[in-house]
């Protein structure tokens, strides 16, 4: 019988279907060569495309398919479009319902080069960031973007809350990441980034931390290190926080952008959110580029997908338990961005300092992809 998976696509808005496109281009070059697995694809809305079609930011029945799917695969949502809705109903709404409904409450979103050449590409002299290689552990179905709202004409609130049972559960995912080891065979030190001087929510979070960590995972080394102060030295000195950064949802929001900022683009950083711990069988998960929607570059086809075809290979790794494949699709995206025959800069998008489209980069991975790796243009 074959090996069935069930993916729900969403598109989302501006950029999202643009790059969308293309990791289903990939996945369908993945697919090819596994004729055991057959893949079911499924499509729907979320985000303004979908607040136009039926007036929400995700229907009851979008996040029911979502639910009896093993993937989502999602594209960034929002735009100027809506920007005017009212708070419950704008696009990015859409996001954390469907977050919520399928208890996808950590977020991980790596950050290294995944491709040597790219090191160019920050703005950090090379001798500072060479070397970066952290995983964002950002709790992601509480805190602040979950908590009860008031918003009025001259005041608002969000409550920032966290439970034990949310900072457990996070912890645990933290430390099965850091137990996977390293390349010089150590296992990762884990670094929590907090706001304990000024937040209660922050003190329950480092105090819950601890907790578990010396209950559950003694051998493992934490640290603390006040968000803000953490958010400088990750420009300034990033490698002293590779391992993983174990943090709340708001900080591991503007932490994750920091870190597209690090390695030069936004757009080729990754991210899935699971509902269990990985390691101990398939996680369900939602698979999505660190970026927004990018309104200001959408329409144009230069947006670029590898953030997007990256979380593909975390889908593949985390929710498909297709290790090979992952690991195939992520040294042929190397390859690509590595390569020097075109124009001198690879196969990369303008944000990137190439020329390439978002078209061109999805075919040469899968060209490269397909040919078992060697260099197309070599
Ligand atoms: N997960 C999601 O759907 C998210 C949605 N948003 C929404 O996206 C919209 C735009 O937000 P911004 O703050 O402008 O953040 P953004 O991440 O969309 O864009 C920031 C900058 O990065 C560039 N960029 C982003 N992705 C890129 C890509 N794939 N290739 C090349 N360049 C890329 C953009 O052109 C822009 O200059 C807003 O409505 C925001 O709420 C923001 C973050 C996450
Ligand atoms: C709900 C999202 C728009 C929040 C965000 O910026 C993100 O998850 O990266
Ligand atoms: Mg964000």
């Amino acid at each position: 019988m074959a090996n069935r998976k069930k993916l729900l696509v969403l598109s989302g808005d501006h950029v999202g279907p643009e790059i969308i496109k293309e990791a289903i281009k990939v996945l369908d070059v993945v697919a090819e060569f596994r004729p055991d697995i057959e893949i079911d694809i499924e499509y729907g809305l979320i985000g303004g495309t979908s607040l136009n079609a039926y007036g929400l930011p995700i229907s009851d029945q979008t996040l029911e398919k979502a639910a009896s799917s093993d993937a989502v695969l999602l594209g960034s949502v929002g735009g100027p479009e809506w920007e005017h809705f009212p708070g419950h109903l704008r696009p990015e709404i859409g996001i954390l319902k469907l977050r919520a409904r399928l208890n996808a409450f950590a977020n991980i979103r790596p950050c290294r080069f995944f491709a040597t050449s790219l090191i160019n590409r920050s703005p950090l002299k090379p001798e500072i960031v060479a070397g970066v290689n952290f995983i964002i552990v950002r709790e992601n179905c509480g805190g602040a973007y979950f908590g009860s709202k008031d918003e009025r004409e001259e005041i608002g609130s969000d409550l920032w809350v966290y439970r034990r049972a949310e900072i457990e559960r996070c912890a645990r995912v933290s430390a099965a990441l850091a137990m996977q080891p390293s390349h010089s065979g150590e296992k990762h030190i884990v670094w929590n980034a907090d706001k304990a001087n000024v937040l209660a929510s922050s003190r329950i979070w480092r105090r819950i931390t601890h907790e578990t960590f010396s209950r559950e995972f003694p051998e493992l080394e934490l640290q603390d290190q006040l968000a803000d102060s953490m958010a400088m030295l990750l420009v300034k000195s990033p490698t002293k926080f590779n391992g993983i950064i174990h943090t709340d949802n708001t900080f591991g929001d503007i932490l994750s952008d920091i870190s597209g900022g690090l390695i030069g683009s936004l757009g080729v950083l990754p991210s899935a959110s699971i509902s269990s711990v990985p390691g101990q069988g398939p996680c369900k998960g939602i698979y999505e580029a660190v970026h927004g929607s990018a309104p200001d570059i959408s329409g144009k086809g230069i947006a670029n997908p590898v953030g997007q075809i990256l979380s593909l290979v975390l889908l593949l790794r985390f929710s498909f338990e297709m290790s090979d494949e992952a690991t195939r699709l992520e040294n042929a995206i190397q390859v690509v961005l590595d390569s020097s025959e075109y124009q001198g800069l690879g196969i990369r998008t303008p944000d990137l300092g190439g020329s390439a489209s978002t078209k061109e980069v999805g075919d040469a991975i899968c060209a490269v992809y397909r040919s078992g790796f060697q260099t197309i243009y070599g």
